[in-house]
């Protein structure tokens, strides 16, 4: 009776539609025409990216014996991100489109030449997608076709723009105008936010918005081991805001301006199988993904070739997931030897090691990093979550339902209680004495107006797994209520202590 529809045909169109239309995300200071890469989080939406930073912290700290979390400032001493390499090295290839004034990043402009009859008859070029291979073949078609150009084409090779030679630059045409001469050679952009610390607004009081949260366990490293009976192997975790100066933002909350982490650095003994360590920490990631509700068949591992990652790098594998806008990094986990903890060590001069009490000697501890964001996490569970499907009213009449299938777990709300009628005063007093039990413990929603099926198509919207009626039977017999299932929209009755036990099982 229903036909879902999966998450691969869901549009970004859609899913932003969706976050307005219900208040899961706003564009940031909107009523001034909004601010590009900055967003808000509403009511449903708080609630959804609370769910998911707590279940991380709960899996990930809470209930272990090795992790322990801290919450570090977001401005630190500019030190730091001058040791961990941030100041320098902390760029992207930035190319400018002179005359649109457009900008793109070089690793995500792509090129390729036109080559018929083996002569370079000139250049296309493509945005970063899935399909960039098919999209720079079609736009040497048209070229040819349009430069009414005869003899065979030869496949494209598609590079990004920091590959680019020097005499390529002037022929390869902007995305934005389509037509070459006016892109600039890449040059190294920083991301960082610089603010001033203090009265003075001189170089000396230069500070920074952090990029990252993960320095804050570096740098507290030696004040939890000195005061937090950790034992190797332990971690470290912390979720917050970062900061990076994106020169394209883009696909809503993927790629922003400000945005959530939840990293943790798991530190290891010098000797120990990092790979290993490596491999079951890709492993859990992918494991909590899915006990989240994302499908696995949308996750993929992505290992970053050797000869590209940083020198300090043993391997850093990023768990991608399968957006609406293409196969995306959603997870990296890397494995960055003593790197950071030994720059730290050098650059205040203040050793950041450990003592092993079995071979009596000290040593700098090597650690892997799992490090996600929670808007990327919050848009994937979006995606995956949404469907449309065609179904019957109360008459039989056939309409579609919009559905969130957000796991209970991590779904804003869980229950929605609703009196059968609004007018009947027995009933609507039960309804709120249980509304008010149930919100002691879990988010909750009482609603009491329309009719019962399109309330309980409201809480299909926005991926209430459970919703409760009090009906004429609750009062006059047995005291049980309605349940209906979200996804099967089956009903049956249920005890008050049965309701509770249920929920007690599903949401954790
Ligand atoms: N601009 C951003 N907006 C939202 N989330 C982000 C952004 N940059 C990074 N993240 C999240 O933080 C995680 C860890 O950051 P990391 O520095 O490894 O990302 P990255 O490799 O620079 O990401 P990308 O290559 O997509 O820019 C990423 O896997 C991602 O989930």
């Amino acid at each position: 009776m229903s036909t879902p529809s999966s998450s691969a045909e869901v549009s970004m169109e859609t899913i932003v539609a969706l976050c307005k239309r219900r208040g899961f995300i706003f564009q940031s200071s909107e009523i001034y025409g909004g601010l590009n890469g900055f967003f808000d989080y509403g009511p449903l939406g708080v609630e959804l990216k609370k769910n998911i930073r707590d279940c991380w912290w709960n899996d990930m700290v809470r209930r272990r014996e090795d992790i322990v979390g801290i919450e570090s400032s977001i401005i630190m001493h500019p030190k730091v991100w001058e040791a961990s390499g941030h100041v320098a090295g902390f760029t992207d290839p930035l190319v400018d489109c002179k005359v649109s004034k457009q900008r793109f990043r070089a690793d995500q402009l792509f090129f390729s030449p036109v080559v018929i009859d083996g002569k370079t008859a000139g250049y296309v070029s493509a945005l970063e997608s899935e399909n960039t291979a098919a999209e720079l073949q079609a736009a040497a078609e048209t070229f040819k076709r349009k430069k009414a150009l005869q003899g065979a084409l030869a496949p494209v090779e598609p590079r990004d723009m920091t590959e680019a030679r020097p005499e390529e630059i002037p022929q390869i045409p902007s995305p934005a105008t389509g037509e070459p001469g006016s892109l600039t050679p890449p040059r190294a952009f920083n991301m960082m936010f610089e603010t001033y610390v203090g009265a003075l607004r001189d170089a000396s009081a230069v500070a920074y918005l952090r990029p990252e949260t993960a320095q804050g366990m570096f740098v507290d490293f030696k004040n939890v081991v000195d005061t937090g009976r950790v034992k190797l192997p332990f971690g470290i975790a912390q979720t917050g805001k970062s900061f990076r100066n994106e020169i394209t933002p883009r696909n809503f909350i993927f790629r922003s301006r400000e945005f959530e982490q939840m990293e943790m650095e798991y530190f290891i003994h010098e000797d120990a199988d990092w790979e290993k360590c490596h491999k079951e920490w890709i492993e859990w990631c992918r494991r909590w993904l899915i006990s989240i509700g994302l499908p696995e068949s949308h996750l993929s591992l992505y290992d970053h070739p050797k000869a590209k990652l940083a020198f300090y790098s043993r391997g850093t594998t990023d768990i991608m997931y399968k957006y609406p806008f293409g196969v995306q990094e959603l997870w990296g986990i890397a494995a960055r030897g003593a790197y950071d903890l030994t720059q730290h060590a050098n650059a205040s001069g203040k050793p950041q090691e450990i003592f092993d009490e079995a071979t009596r000697k000290k040593f700098v501890p090597h650690v892997i990093e799992p490090a996600v964001g929670v808007d990327r996490i919050f848009l994937a569970v979006l995606c995956s979550a949404y469907a449309e499907e065609q179904v019957a009213d109360e008459k039989g009449k056939a309409e579609t339902r919009t559905v969130l299938r957000l796991s209970p777990r991590i779904a804003p709300v869980k229950v929605a209680v609703l009196p059968l009628l609004k007018n009947k005063e027995h009933l609507v007093a039960r309804a709120q004495e249980l509304y008010k039990k149930v919100k002691r413990k879990y988010t909750a929603f009482y609603d009491e107006s329309g009719a019962i099926g399109r309330r309980y198509r409201r809480q299909d919207e926005i991926g209430t797994p459970w919703c409760v009626t009090i009906d004429f039977d609750t009062i006059e017999k047995d005291g049980t209520f309605t349940l209906r299932d979200r996804d099967t929209m089956q009903q049956k009755r249920i005890s008050e202590p049965e309701l509770f036990a249920m929920l007690d099982e599903q949401v954790w």
